[in-house]
């Protein structure tokens, strides 16, 4: 496994966030990982990448063998773990040419054309552009994604790609997950989107704190929608599905 996440609780404030969380990544895996809003499934990735104020309260976060929960957030990243925020990248007074060399385990110029080309950005148009509000949200997701392929992580996160997109469509998105895994990542997805889930090898379905579903992920995705609607009345656009699934 190269990912085995044991019995994680973490606080937020005074509450539980997290409540005995376990989950399981393969090498080579995409997993998707579902659940209604507020079930906590950005705190894992935050958690997962070691950002500050997520520290785990008990638990384990095994990382190619090794218990990562007291290692920083460079660490990690040099372990071969990356996250992508639900919100696109902006650095001030960054290029997108030295954004995208700084995670790369060496500086390959032609690997940052190739990127930028895969995410349908003219890299001669775009190296020396800075990573700031200049450019549009869809812009910045996509150099964000670009930066993904660069690093060529062995764990590469991303909280809801699908968030923004109009601008960065699923058939993009799911592109670069067949790219990544082709390529030996494996992809953890937070994602709302029954085609992304579908895309996956397994899905979980996150719930509270836990995880209470894991395997195929047209079965998560179902049970999601069928058992989970007592949960899930409170999001509006779920709902809505629900109501129109029962007619
Ligand atoms: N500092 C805090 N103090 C108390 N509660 C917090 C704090 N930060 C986050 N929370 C709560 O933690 C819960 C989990 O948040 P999280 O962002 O992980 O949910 P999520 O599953 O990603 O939701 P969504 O699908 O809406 O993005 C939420 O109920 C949120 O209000």
């Amino acid at each position: 496994m190269l990912l085995v996440i044991k019995d994680l609780y973490l606080k937020r404030g005074d509450r539980m966030i997290l409540k005995g969380l376990n989950l399981e990544i393969g090498e080579n895996e995409i997993h998707a990982v579902v659940g209604p809003n507020g079930a906590g499934k950005s705190t894992l990735s935050y958690a997962l990448m070691g950002c500050s104020g997520y520290d785990p309260v008990k638990g384990e976060i095994i990382f190619k063998g090794v218990n990562i929960i007291d290692k920083s957030i460079t660490e990690r990243a040099r372990m071969g773990m990356t996250l992508a925020w639900q919100e696109p990248a902006r650095f001030e007074g960054i290029t997108v040419k030295q954004y995208l060399s700084l995670g790369m385990r060496e500086y390959d110029e032609e690997k940052i054309y190739k990127a930028l080309e895969f995410v349908n950005l003219c890299p001669n148009t775009y190296l020396n552009r800075f990573v700031d509000d200049s450019l549009s949200g869809g812009e910045r997701k996509r150099i964000e994604l670009a930066s993904i392929l660069c690093m060529e992580p062995d764990l590469a996160i991303l909280d809801e790609p699908d968030s923004g997109i109009d601008i960065v469509s699923l058939d993009e998105i799911t592109k670069l997950f067949k790219h990544l895994k082709k390529n030996g990542s494996s992809v953890l997805v937070i994602t709302h989107r029954e085609e992304i889930t579908n895309c996956a090898d397994k899905a979980s379905l996150l719930c509270d704190g836990k995880i209470i579903k894991t395997g195929d992920p047209k079965d998560v995705g179902e049970y999601y929608k069928k058992e989970c609607g007592k949960c899930l009345i409170k999001v509006p656009s779920i709902k809505k599905e629900i109501e129109e699934g029962s007619k």
